[in-house]
Protein backbone atom coordinates (compact mmCIF):
# COMPACT_ATOMS: atom_id res chain seq x y z
CA UNK A 1 0.00 0.00 0.00
CA UNK A 2 3.02 2.31 -0.47
CA UNK A 3 1.83 5.71 -1.59
CA UNK A 4 3.74 7.01 -4.63
CA UNK A 5 5.20 10.45 -3.98
CA UNK A 6 5.99 12.91 -6.75
CA UNK A 7 9.60 14.14 -6.86
CA UNK A 8 8.38 17.73 -7.15
CA UNK A 9 6.71 17.78 -3.72
CA UNK A 10 8.29 20.38 -1.39
CA UNK A 11 11.37 19.28 0.54
CA UNK A 12 10.64 18.92 4.26
CA UNK A 13 14.18 17.90 5.22
CA UNK A 14 17.34 18.62 3.22
CA UNK A 15 20.68 17.42 4.57
CA UNK A 16 23.75 18.36 2.54
CA UNK A 17 27.13 16.89 3.54
CA UNK A 18 26.20 17.06 7.23
CA UNK A 19 28.97 16.42 9.74
CA UNK A 20 28.27 16.37 13.46
CA UNK A 21 31.15 16.48 15.94
CA UNK A 22 30.82 16.25 19.74
CA UNK A 23 33.64 16.26 22.26
CA UNK A 24 36.16 15.88 19.45
CA UNK A 25 34.36 12.83 18.09
CA UNK A 26 32.87 12.71 14.59
CA UNK A 27 29.40 11.24 15.06
CA UNK A 28 28.01 11.98 11.57
CA UNK A 29 30.04 12.35 8.44
CA UNK A 30 28.86 13.63 5.02
CA UNK A 31 25.18 12.76 5.52
CA UNK A 32 23.09 13.74 2.48
CA UNK A 33 19.36 13.13 1.96
CA UNK A 34 16.08 14.84 1.09
CA UNK A 35 12.68 13.99 2.56
CA UNK A 36 9.66 15.39 0.69
CA UNK A 37 6.11 16.11 1.80
CA UNK A 38 4.04 12.94 1.94
CA UNK A 39 7.06 10.61 2.24
CA UNK A 40 7.41 8.13 5.11
CA UNK A 41 10.99 7.23 5.87
CA UNK A 42 12.49 4.48 7.98
CA UNK A 43 15.88 5.23 9.55
CA UNK A 44 17.74 2.00 10.31
CA UNK A 45 21.19 1.08 11.56
CA UNK A 46 23.09 -0.68 14.34
CA UNK A 47 23.42 0.66 17.90
CA UNK A 48 25.54 3.79 17.99
CA UNK A 49 25.29 4.36 14.20
CA UNK A 50 23.99 7.93 14.63
CA UNK A 51 20.21 7.55 14.16
CA UNK A 52 19.18 9.58 17.22
CA UNK A 53 21.70 12.26 16.27
CA UNK A 54 20.15 12.55 12.79
CA UNK A 55 16.68 12.67 14.38
CA UNK A 56 17.76 15.45 16.75
CA UNK A 57 18.89 17.56 13.76
CA UNK A 58 15.60 16.73 11.93
CA UNK A 59 13.79 17.91 15.07
CA UNK A 60 15.75 21.20 15.17
CA UNK A 61 17.21 20.20 18.52
CA UNK A 62 20.81 20.31 17.23
CA UNK A 63 22.55 21.73 14.20
CA UNK A 64 25.32 20.39 12.01
CA UNK A 65 28.94 21.13 12.79
CA UNK A 66 29.62 21.32 9.03
CA UNK A 67 27.41 21.13 5.97
CA UNK A 68 23.84 22.31 5.89
CA UNK A 69 20.48 21.06 7.12
CA UNK A 70 17.18 22.69 6.18
CA UNK A 71 14.07 21.70 8.13
CA UNK A 72 10.69 22.71 6.66
CA UNK A 73 12.55 24.95 4.22
CA UNK A 74 14.46 26.82 6.96
CA UNK A 75 18.21 26.45 7.20
CA UNK A 76 19.36 25.52 10.72
CA UNK A 77 21.68 28.17 12.09
CA UNK A 78 19.67 30.98 10.44
CA UNK A 79 16.32 30.50 12.22
CA UNK A 80 14.85 30.45 15.70
CA UNK A 81 14.95 26.74 16.57
CA UNK A 82 12.22 27.01 19.21
CA UNK A 83 9.78 28.49 16.72
CA UNK A 84 10.64 25.84 14.15
CA UNK A 85 10.07 23.07 16.70
CA UNK A 86 6.40 24.09 16.92
CA UNK A 87 5.89 22.77 13.39
CA UNK A 88 7.49 19.41 14.18
CA UNK A 89 5.78 16.57 16.02
CA UNK A 90 8.14 14.36 17.99
CA UNK A 91 6.98 11.04 19.43
CA UNK A 92 9.45 9.85 22.00
CA UNK A 93 8.42 6.77 24.04
CA UNK A 94 10.69 8.02 26.83
CA UNK A 95 8.59 11.19 27.10
CA UNK A 96 9.83 12.79 30.34
CA UNK A 97 6.53 13.49 32.09
CA UNK A 98 6.56 13.64 35.87
CA UNK A 99 3.14 14.99 36.86
CA UNK A 100 0.03 12.80 36.78
CA UNK A 101 -1.73 14.50 33.84
CA UNK A 102 -4.77 12.96 32.20
CA UNK A 103 -4.62 11.76 28.59
CA UNK A 104 -6.57 14.87 27.57
CA UNK A 105 -4.06 17.14 29.35
CA UNK A 106 -1.08 15.32 27.84
CA UNK A 107 -2.55 15.89 24.37
CA UNK A 108 -3.03 19.60 25.19
CA UNK A 109 0.66 19.99 26.08
CA UNK A 110 1.30 19.54 22.34
CA UNK A 111 0.06 23.12 21.88
CA UNK A 112 2.78 24.56 24.12
CA UNK A 113 5.49 22.01 23.27
CA UNK A 114 6.01 21.53 27.01
CA UNK A 115 6.09 18.37 29.12
CA UNK A 116 3.67 19.75 31.71
CA UNK A 117 0.72 22.09 31.39
CA UNK A 118 1.99 25.67 31.36
CA UNK A 119 0.74 27.42 34.56
CA UNK A 120 -2.14 29.88 34.01
CA UNK A 121 -2.38 28.88 30.31
CA UNK A 122 -5.92 28.53 29.05
CA UNK A 123 -6.17 26.61 25.78
CA UNK A 124 -8.16 28.45 23.09
CA UNK A 125 -11.49 26.75 22.21
CA UNK A 126 -10.13 25.71 18.78
CA UNK A 127 -7.22 23.90 20.48
CA UNK A 128 -9.59 22.10 22.87
CA UNK A 129 -11.77 21.06 19.91
CA UNK A 130 -8.76 19.74 18.01
CA UNK A 131 -7.52 17.82 21.08
CA UNK A 132 -10.99 16.23 21.41
CA UNK A 133 -10.99 15.29 17.74
CA UNK A 134 -7.53 13.68 17.92
CA UNK A 135 -8.49 11.79 21.07
CA UNK A 136 -11.46 10.30 19.22
CA UNK A 137 -9.44 9.55 16.06
CA UNK A 138 -6.76 7.74 18.03
CA UNK A 139 -9.32 5.68 19.96
CA UNK A 140 -8.52 7.36 23.28
CA UNK A 141 -12.08 8.34 24.33
CA UNK A 142 -12.42 5.51 26.89
CA UNK A 143 -9.23 6.61 28.66
CA UNK A 144 -9.56 10.39 28.17
CA UNK A 145 -9.44 11.00 31.95
CA UNK A 146 -6.95 8.22 32.79
CA UNK A 147 -3.74 9.38 34.45
CA UNK A 148 -0.42 9.10 32.61
CA UNK A 149 1.36 6.98 35.27
CA UNK A 150 -1.42 4.37 34.99
CA UNK A 151 -1.38 4.05 31.18
CA UNK A 152 0.03 1.06 29.34
CA UNK A 153 2.91 1.64 26.89
CA UNK A 154 0.51 1.29 23.94
CA UNK A 155 -1.91 3.83 25.39
CA UNK A 156 0.96 6.21 26.01
CA UNK A 157 2.16 5.75 22.42
CA UNK A 158 -1.24 6.71 21.04
CA UNK A 159 -1.55 9.67 23.44
CA UNK A 160 1.89 10.89 22.30
CA UNK A 161 0.88 10.70 18.64
CA UNK A 162 -2.24 12.76 19.40
CA UNK A 163 -0.03 15.23 21.33
CA UNK A 164 2.43 15.46 18.44
CA UNK A 165 -0.37 16.06 15.91
CA UNK A 166 -2.09 18.80 17.94
CA UNK A 167 -0.20 21.70 16.30
CA UNK A 168 -0.90 20.11 12.87
CA UNK A 169 2.80 19.57 12.10
CA UNK A 170 4.25 19.09 8.62
CA UNK A 171 6.88 16.71 9.97
CA UNK A 172 6.43 13.85 12.44
CA UNK A 173 9.45 12.16 14.01
CA UNK A 174 8.91 8.73 15.59
CA UNK A 175 11.80 7.52 17.73
CA UNK A 176 11.51 3.75 18.25
CA UNK A 177 7.77 4.22 18.88
CA UNK A 178 7.01 0.51 19.34
CA UNK A 179 9.61 -0.11 22.05
CA UNK A 180 8.02 -2.06 24.90
CA UNK A 181 4.71 -2.70 23.14
CA UNK A 182 3.14 -6.16 23.17
CA UNK A 183 2.24 -7.64 19.80
CA UNK A 184 -1.38 -6.43 19.88
CA UNK A 185 -0.42 -2.91 20.95
CA UNK A 186 2.30 -2.85 18.27
CA UNK A 187 -0.12 -3.91 15.54
CA UNK A 188 -2.65 -1.33 16.71
CA UNK A 189 0.04 1.33 16.69
CA UNK A 190 1.18 0.43 13.17
CA UNK A 191 -2.40 0.56 11.91
CA UNK A 192 -2.75 3.99 13.51
CA UNK A 193 0.36 5.21 11.66
CA UNK A 194 -0.93 3.80 8.35
CA UNK A 195 -4.30 5.51 8.85
CA UNK A 196 -2.51 8.75 9.70
CA UNK A 197 -0.74 8.61 6.36
CA UNK A 198 -4.10 8.16 4.64
CA UNK A 199 -5.68 11.14 6.36
CA UNK A 200 -2.66 13.53 6.36
CA UNK A 201 -1.41 13.23 2.78
CA UNK A 202 1.25 15.97 3.07
CA UNK A 203 2.67 14.85 6.40
CA UNK A 204 6.28 13.63 6.17
CA UNK A 205 7.45 11.12 8.78
CA UNK A 206 10.82 9.74 9.85
CA UNK A 207 10.67 6.61 11.99
CA UNK A 208 13.69 5.14 13.77
CA UNK A 209 13.55 1.45 14.54
CA UNK A 210 15.84 -1.51 15.21
CA UNK A 211 13.30 -4.01 13.90
CA UNK A 212 12.10 -4.23 10.31
CA UNK A 213 8.97 -6.05 11.55
CA UNK A 214 8.01 -2.75 13.18
CA UNK A 215 7.83 -0.78 9.94
CA UNK A 216 4.36 0.38 8.90
CA UNK A 217 3.10 -0.86 5.54
CA UNK A 218 2.90 2.79 4.47
CA UNK A 219 6.71 3.22 4.66
CA UNK A 220 7.79 4.70 1.31
CA UNK A 221 11.56 5.24 1.76
CA UNK A 222 14.42 4.03 3.90
CA UNK A 223 17.95 5.03 4.77
CA UNK A 224 20.62 2.82 6.30
CA UNK A 225 23.20 4.35 8.62
CA UNK A 226 26.46 2.75 9.68
CA UNK A 227 29.17 4.32 11.78
CA UNK A 228 27.90 7.87 11.22
CA UNK A 229 27.66 7.51 7.43
CA UNK A 230 24.70 7.15 5.13
CA UNK A 231 25.19 3.74 3.50
CA UNK A 232 22.20 3.84 1.17
CA UNK A 233 18.88 5.64 0.84
CA UNK A 234 15.90 5.68 -1.51
CA UNK A 235 12.61 3.85 -2.13
CA UNK A 236 12.07 1.29 0.67
CA UNK A 237 11.95 -1.78 -1.59
CA UNK A 238 15.28 -0.88 -3.18
CA UNK A 239 17.00 -0.16 0.15
CA UNK A 240 15.64 -2.89 2.44
CA UNK A 241 17.26 -5.83 0.67
CA UNK A 242 19.14 -8.86 2.00
CA UNK A 243 22.44 -7.50 0.63
CA UNK A 244 22.04 -3.96 2.00
CA UNK A 245 20.83 -4.98 5.48
CA UNK A 246 23.53 -7.68 5.83
CA UNK A 247 26.13 -5.10 4.86
CA UNK A 248 24.73 -2.49 7.27
CA UNK A 249 24.69 -4.84 10.28
CA UNK A 250 27.81 -6.74 9.18
CA UNK A 251 25.88 -9.98 9.64
CA UNK A 252 24.08 -12.29 7.16
CA UNK A 253 20.42 -11.33 7.40
CA UNK A 254 17.68 -12.42 5.02
CA UNK A 255 14.94 -9.90 4.24
CA UNK A 256 11.50 -10.76 2.93
CA UNK A 257 8.29 -8.80 2.47
CA UNK A 258 4.75 -10.21 2.78
CA UNK A 259 1.53 -8.21 2.49
CA UNK A 260 3.57 -5.01 2.70
CA UNK A 261 5.35 -5.93 5.97
CA UNK A 262 9.07 -6.69 6.21
CA UNK A 263 10.71 -9.61 7.99
CA UNK A 264 14.36 -10.11 8.91
CA UNK A 265 16.03 -13.33 10.04
CA UNK A 266 19.53 -14.72 10.19
CA UNK A 267 20.50 -16.08 6.81
CA UNK A 268 20.90 -19.89 6.69
CA UNK A 269 23.89 -19.56 4.31
N1 LIG B 1 27.57 14.25 23.30
C1 LIG B 1 28.25 13.22 22.82
N2 LIG B 1 29.59 13.14 22.94
C2 LIG B 1 30.29 12.10 22.43
N3 LIG B 1 29.73 11.06 21.80
C3 LIG B 1 28.40 11.08 21.65
C4 LIG B 1 27.58 12.14 22.14
N4 LIG B 1 26.29 11.86 21.82
C5 LIG B 1 26.30 10.68 21.17
N5 LIG B 1 27.56 10.20 21.07
C6 LIG B 1 27.99 8.97 20.40
O1 LIG B 1 27.61 9.07 19.03
C7 LIG B 1 27.28 7.79 18.51
C8 LIG B 1 25.92 7.86 17.84
O2 LIG B 1 24.92 8.02 18.84
P1 LIG B 1 23.37 7.94 18.51
O3 LIG B 1 22.64 8.02 19.81
O4 LIG B 1 23.03 8.94 17.47
O5 LIG B 1 23.27 6.47 17.88
P2 LIG B 1 21.97 5.56 17.57
O6 LIG B 1 22.16 5.03 16.19
O7 LIG B 1 20.74 6.33 17.83
O8 LIG B 1 22.15 4.40 18.63
P3 LIG B 1 21.09 3.40 19.34
O9 LIG B 1 20.58 2.50 18.26
O10 LIG B 1 21.96 2.66 20.31
O11 LIG B 1 20.04 4.24 19.98
C9 LIG B 1 27.33 6.82 19.68
O12 LIG B 1 28.54 6.11 19.62
C10 LIG B 1 27.29 7.72 20.91
O13 LIG B 1 28.00 7.15 21.98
Amino acid sequence: MSIPVAADRPAVLEFEEVDFVRNGRTILSGVDFTVRAGEHWALIGPNGAGKSTILSICGAAAHPTRGSAAVLGRRLGAVDLRELRHSIGHVNPRHPLRSPLTVFEVVLTGATGSNDLVPRWTPPPATVARAEDLITRLGLDPIREALWPNLSQGERGRALIARALLPDPDLLLLDEPTTGLDVAAREHFLRTVDQLHDTHRDLATVLVTHHLEELPVSTTHAMLIGDGRLLTSGPADQVLTTANISDCFDYPIEISRHDGRWQARASSE
